[in-house]
């Protein structure tokens, strides 16, 4: 299956590992979320295998915000890498799998106080720092603690990342890190600041990235500052270029082809650090959805069938823009497919819309498909990263389940949200 693990069997119906969609989704119900497991530590392991490098610490963060629960995060941690948290919530979710906290780093815009507190007493790794101000308040918490906390810098290397808006981050007025023109101020306020350590820059151009000249831009630019800063007084030895690799969705979609890029990327460095005569001791890439995208699908059972009088078809499923909100917010394009009818031709185009309460609530909009029945299992592909970590519980529609299967055997690692978890926090009198 063009852009996704081996999902389909001999008999053209789908499957992850040896279980097919059908049985998954009558022994689970729907919608569920499916990720498969192989998939997900091959490609954990694609990304630490490949970028490697005998002159620095070459560190993957898996970025939890594409998907942050229990079982995805034990993974990440039997897998080696580190991580990348955003808030507390995340951070509480990998410490309850005892995730070695000095392999966590914080990052975010507007940590709270409360944030900082809990990082700096789970004695995390990194804190990225996003401005002053805050790097002025994570300074008090921390000599208030008695601790040092090891700290880099987010800036804006502007390089133009060609992607949706909404995911575009190194533009001139994003409202993460700082310009290149004020970063060197700041960054001599923070050398100077108690309690906490300057270590290095941090980057990140934006999300769902298929250019791969645009990170190489901005890791030059970053390398560049480095210099500038080292001719000011400071000093800084790590480098993280965040995440942002793009991943198959769609027909048309070309996404970099990871290992030989990650490869060229960690010798390149190592090159181009040497030629400014910087002495980099770590670099770090945090990739969240080409790290779990398209090891995961979400299966939903085909409703109501209509064909309304100007030709559109439409093909409803039991769940859409809650638990995957992202065609909503960002006009995504996905695959869809009849699970047990692969090699069937496509009769019709279909257009797939949820049962929210929204006339947006349309996971594809044109999907050529054999035409669906009631009852059908329908799965939409590559839905690993942001779906399940967005999901609305608009229209007060259960969060669905997560299973991860691995070859025969399968489990649940989120249940379903039932009726009773969708009041608990309702004061009933
Ligand atoms: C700072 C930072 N790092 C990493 C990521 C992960 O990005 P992606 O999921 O595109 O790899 C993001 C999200 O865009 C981010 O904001
Ligand atoms: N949530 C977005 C990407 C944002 C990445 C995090 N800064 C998506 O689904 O594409």
């Amino acid at each position: 299956m063009k852009g996704f693990p081996d999902f389909q069997n001999k008999e053209g119906r789908l499957v992850v590992g040896e279980c097919t969609a059908k049985d998954l989704a009558a022994t689970y119900g729907t919608p569920l979320y499916v990720y498969d497991e192989e998939a997900l530590r091959r490609q954990a392991r694609t990304f630490v295998n490949h970028f490697k490098s005998d002159s620095y610490k070459a560190r993957i963060l898996y970025a939890s915000k594409a998907a942050s629960f229990a079982a995805l995060i034990r993974l990440a941690k039997e897998e080696g890498l580190n991580l990348d948290v955003v808030s507390e919530g995340e951070l509480y979710t990998a410490l309850a799998v005892n995730f070695p906290p000095d392999r966590i780093i914080f990052h975010g815009n507007n940590k709270l106080d409360r944030e900082l507190e809990a990082a700096v007493e789970a004695g995390i790794g990194f804190v990225v720092l996003d401005n002053l101000s805050e790097a002025r308040r994570l300074s008090t918490i921390a000599d208030k603690a008695g601790q040092t906390v090891e700290v880099l810098l987010r800036v804006n290397p502007g390089v133009e990342a060609h992607t949706h808006d909404y995911i575009k981050t190194a533009t001139s007025d994003s409202k993460f890190g700082l310009g290149l023109a004020t970063a060197g101020e700041a960054l001599q306020v923070i050398q100077g600041l108690p309690g906490l350590r300057l270590r290095g820059l941090h980057c990140h151009i934006g999300s769902q990235i298929f250019a791969d000249d645009a990170f190489i831009k901005a890791a030059h630019i970053m390398l560049d500052f480095m210099v500038a800063c080292q001719g000011q007084g400071l000093s800084m030895d790590i480098l993280d270029l965040g995440g942002g690799f793009g991943v198959f969705y769609e027909d048309g979609d070309q996404p970099i082809d990871l290992a030989p890029f990650l490869e060229g990327l960690a010798q390149d460095l190592e090159k181009e650090a040497r030629d400014r005569g910087i002495r980099l001791a770590e670099v770090w890439l945090e990739p969240g959805r080409s790290m779990v995208n398209n090891a995961g699908l979400t299966l939903y059972t085909v409703g109501d069938i209509k064909r309304l009088a100007d030709g559109t078809n439409y093909a409803f499923i039991d769940g859409g823009m809650g638990d995957n909100m992202r065609v909503a917010l960002y006009q995504a394009g996905y695959t869809a497919v009849l699970a047990d009818r692969l090699d069937d031709a496509a009769d019709n185009t279909w257009r797939i819309a949820g049962k929210y309460c929204e006339s947006g609530d349309v996971l594809i909009k044109g999907a050529p498909l054999p035409d669906p029945q009631p009852g059908d299992i329908l799965a939409i592909l590559g839905t690993g990263a942001y779906t399940f970590s967005m999901f609305s519980g608009y229209n007060r529609l259960p969060r669905p389940a997560v299973v991860f299967v691995k070859g025969k055997d399968h489990r649940e690692v989120v249940r379903r949200e039932s009726l009773d978890d969708i009041i608990a926090q309702d004061l009933l009198e």
